[in-house]
């Protein structure tokens, strides 16, 4: 069955509050494991006849009055997909010329491929073998699917680099060729960001690589599926993809008619060094972008404690007014770090570090980003010599949550590893530290990964480019604080996790609703939004 995956359809506010089913995602392995399950019910060739036509299907829907098709086929099977879509557009007549640059050998052909290149040649497609003269009105890339495993050189890369500057209309098979499948590592030294537009038909499973690493920036803006009618619960996925869904629900939670504040949950704060107390150095900003999200995202209370003394708190923060500001001393005397999820980081600099011993110790809901994650490693000099990564399996084993939200260099840092480790295999990045560290772990960056000991991660479908700008990460935070401020004590690793991911799709879907027209497009191609805009 064919089904856009991406763009996301426009989820409006469901009243139901229902979350999204995450999608199975199958690495290179698992998906020959599927294929062979299905291959061996089917008669020969049927999952090749079946991949073929859905890509001329999908061609002819998008660029119905293409006259001049090109299929860019290499030497497998993803090749053998893309001759027998030629094939097939050219029995449908489509356009007037359907010509497929072939870069295979045909000793070497694996046995569909070649069942496919017969049947382009009985239907009469031209088969060249250097780059078409005249530029194309639509181009099918399967130059290389779920078989890339190496670095591309000479003509393979050769032709990649054409695919990549063409400015034509560009649908890719499976995969973009260049792109593997499993973590969305780029194998040429060719842009991954293609010059023409693009969608992407992913055939039998859907692909980690696709949604992390360089895999969004490399499938264009569309990524379609076809399960070619294979069963995916015929593998256990490699991870999952989470779909923005039912959180936060606002309208669900406006009709209960008898709610008030103390039942939407209490969010600390603690962060935003004020320039006053620190030298002219402030990031007060950043804790207040963080409990304007809280609040925004349904959190009945929220706190913003600043580690600074009382005469450099602000009085009062004009956007929220709602928001209360003190100290973080005061706000961490008494109980409000027991019964308030926290949210620790956001421009807190160095000032977090001697907080840390007594957050870890008594706030079972803490989430920890930027400085807090920075902090972390001086926890153990602060107080009783305690490796904070104990700290931390200790408040595992007591059932607390703590959520880390690293950006790729503080994953490389905790890892103590660099950030190239990281951004190659992002899956597995997330993973190890989630282990090593018993907490949940969101990985942010192009496919969020949120990972979770012992379970299998999830990539997070919503997100763009639009959320590269400062300020970003610390509405992420206080939307994790106000979504793990609604959990209920006893609601488990899983569905914690669920509310995790639910509060990074959520934030990934913000710029979907930013209104785009609503600054002056004044400099030169337009404002561009920034942290602030992603809060009403
Ligand atoms: N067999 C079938 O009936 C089906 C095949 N499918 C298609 O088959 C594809 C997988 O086909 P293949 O396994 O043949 O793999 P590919 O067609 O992706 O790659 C072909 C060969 O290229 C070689 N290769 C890898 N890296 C290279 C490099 N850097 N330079 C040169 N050669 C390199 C590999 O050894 C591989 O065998 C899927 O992506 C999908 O498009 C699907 O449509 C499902 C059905």
């Amino acid at each position: 069955m064919l089904r856009r995956i991406l763009p996301l359809p426009d989820l409006g506010a469901p009243e139901d509050g229902a979350t999204a089913r995450p999608l199975p995602l199958h690495g290179a392995a698992a998906s020959r494991r599927l294929e062979q399950t299905a291959a061996a019910t089917l008669p020969p060739h049927a999952l090749m006849e079946r991949a073929g036509t859905a890509v001329a299907r999908l061609a002819r829907a998008w660029r119905p009055h293409a006259r001049h098709v090109q299929v860019l086929a290499g030497g497998g099977n993803n090749g053998g997909d893309g001759l027998l879509a030629a094939a097939r557009l050219c029995q449908a007549g489509f356009g007037e010329r359907v010509e497929v640059w072939w870069l295979g050998c045909e000793e070497r052909l694996p046995p569909d491929a070649r069942w496919a290149l017969a049947q382009a040649r009985a239907a009469g497609v031209a088969l060249i073998g250097e780059p078409p003269a005249a530029e194309p009105d639509l181009v099918i890339d399967a130059l290389f699917g779920l078989g890339l495993d190496r670095p591309l050189q000479g003509a393979a890369l050769a032709a990649l680099r054409w695919l990549q500057a063409c400015p034509a209309p560009t649908l890719c098979v499976d995969l973009p060729s260049g792109l593997d499948a499993d973590h969305g590592h780029w194998w040429a030294d060719t842009p991954p960001q293609p010059a023409g537009p693009r969608l992407t038909l992913a055939l039998l499973t859907l692909k980690p690589g696709l949604f992390t690493g360089l895999g969004r920036a490399a499938a264009g803006a569309a990524i379609w599926f076809d399960d070619l009618g294979a069963d995916a619960a015929a593998a256990p996925p490699d991870a999952w993809l989470a779909l923005p869904g039912g959180w936060p629900h606002a309208a669900r939670q406006r009709a209960d008619h008898a709610s008030h504040k103390g039942r939407r949950g209490d969010v600390l704060v603690l962060g935003g060094v004020p320039p006053a107390a620190h030298e002219g150095v402030g990031m007060t900003g950043a804790a207040l972008l963080a409990g304007r999200a809280a609040l925004r995202a349904g959190a009945g209370r929220v706190w913003v404690g600043l580690p600074a003394p009382a005469h450099a708190i602000p009085a009062v923060d004009a956007v929220q007014p709602a928001l209360m500001l003190r100290t973080a001393a005061a706000a961490l005397d008494g109980d409000l770090p027991q019964r308030a999820a926290v949210v620790a980081g956001c421009g807190g600099g160095k000032a977090l570090a001697p907080l840390l011993p007594a957050l870890l110790a008594r706030a079972p809901r803490l989430v920890l980003d930027a400085d807090a994650l920075g902090a972390l490693g001086a926890v153990a000099a602060a107080d009783d010599g305690t490796d904070w990564r104990a700290r931390l399996h200790a408040r595992a084993a007591r059932g607390w949550t703590t959520v880390l939200t690293p950006h790729p260099l503080e994953a490389a840092r905790l890892l103590g590893g660099d950030v190239a480790a990281v951004q190659r295999r992002r899956l597995e990045a997330a993973q190890a530290l989630a282990e090593a560290t018993r907490a949940i772990v969101v990985l942010k960056g192009s496919g969020t990964v949120v990972a979770a000991p012992d379970a299998t991660p999830r990539i997070v479908a919503s997100g763009s480019g639009w959320l590269a700008t400062a300020g970003s990460g610390d509405v992420l935070a206080g939307l994790l604080g106000a979504r793990l401020a609604t959990l209920p004590a006893d609601a488990g690793t899983e569905a914690t996790v669920t509310a995790v991911t639910e509060a990074v799709a959520a934030h990934g879907a913000l710029p979907a609703a930013w209104p785009h027209g609503a600054l002056p497009a004044a400099w030169p191609h337009g404002w561009l939004p920034t942290a602030s805009d992603l809060l009403p």
